[in-house]
């Protein structure tokens, strides 16, 4: 059974339809990234799937009594803000330290707990926001493009730590992403989306697929392998995924 499964979603935004006729689901423990062009509807699909924004038309369905955790693109937060991270975990609730400490380790920053906010790096931030989501436990994770601004190692590195929480927690992850050849490397599972969907399915098969070439070209296939790495012998041949996960890129007509 998926964890959230929405069908045809349809959204306008202002006068601009931005989702057309999208339907995406995602199942306990896959890894599905989200990857289009500049203002092809990823956010706005993230915020229709967290329950952020209500779609115009279609429906979406959480399983009952799923935790979510949410990282949006954009957190404002005020600099000169003096606040250690333990601190800023338990805002706006509190949150037992035991819990703040379990999650800053998931995310792969215990040891920075007590670093005043202000003065971290943009990856230590990121990892900090992605502690912030893991407070709940939740079964699934939405992070809207994570790794925005970290140079090539830091986002390897990232997504690696993710794989790992995937493996330790259990839980699924559903990510934006610019970043083909690094995050397509560590998904099950990718979507392509231009305000409907072009193509779905395994990386390496929709990297092959006409309708993500058309929006990507062809140049990411020797970066795709260079950022390949050992997954620990889970498989990724679509097993722990579901039928949508085969393999085969889903084609679905409409404008491009
Ligand atoms: N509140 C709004 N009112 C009007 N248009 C909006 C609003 N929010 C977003 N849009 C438009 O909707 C489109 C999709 O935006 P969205 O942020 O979902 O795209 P995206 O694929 O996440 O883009 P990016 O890769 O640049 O982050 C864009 O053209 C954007 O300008």
């Amino acid at each position: 059974m998926s964890l959230i499964e929405a069908t045809g979603l349809e959204v306008t935004l202002g006068s601009h339809r931005v989702l057309s006729g999208v339907d995406f689901h995602v199942g306990p423990g896959e890894i599905v990234t989200i990857v289009g062009p500049n203002g092809s509807g990823k956010s706005t699909l993230l915020r229709v799937l967290v329950g952020a924004l209500k779609p115009d038309a279609g429906s979406v369905t959480r399983k009952p009594g799923l935790r979510i955790g949410y990282v949006p693109q954009k957190l404002q937060m005020d600099p000169t803000l003096p606040m250690t991270v333990m601190r800023f975990l338990s805002l706006p609730r509190r949150v037992a330290p035991a819990v703040r400490k379990t999650a800053l380790e998931e995310a792969g920053i215990g040891d920075l707990g007590d670093r005043p906010m202000a003065g971290l790096s943009g990856g230590q931030f990121q990892r900090v926001m992605l502690a912030r989501a893991l407070l709940d436990r939740p079964d699934v994770l939405l992070l809207d493009e994570p790794t925005q601004g970290l140079d090539q190692p830091g986002s390897a590195a990232f997504y690696r730590q993710i794989e790992h929480i995937r493996a330790h927690l259990g839980c699924a992850v559903v990510m934006v992403s610019h970043e083909l050849h690094v995050v397509m490397s560590a998904s099950d599972r990718v979507v392509c989306l231009n305000g409907h969907v072009c193509c779905q399915g395994h990386p390496e098969v929709v990297a092959q697929a006409a309708e993500y070439r058309a929006l990507f070209g062809t140049g990411t296939e020797g970066a795709l392998a260079l950022y390949r790495h050992d997954h620990g012998g889970h498989r990724h041949d679509g097993a722990c995924a579901h039928d949508h996960a085969t393999g085969a890129p889903v084609n679905q007509t409409g404008p491009h």
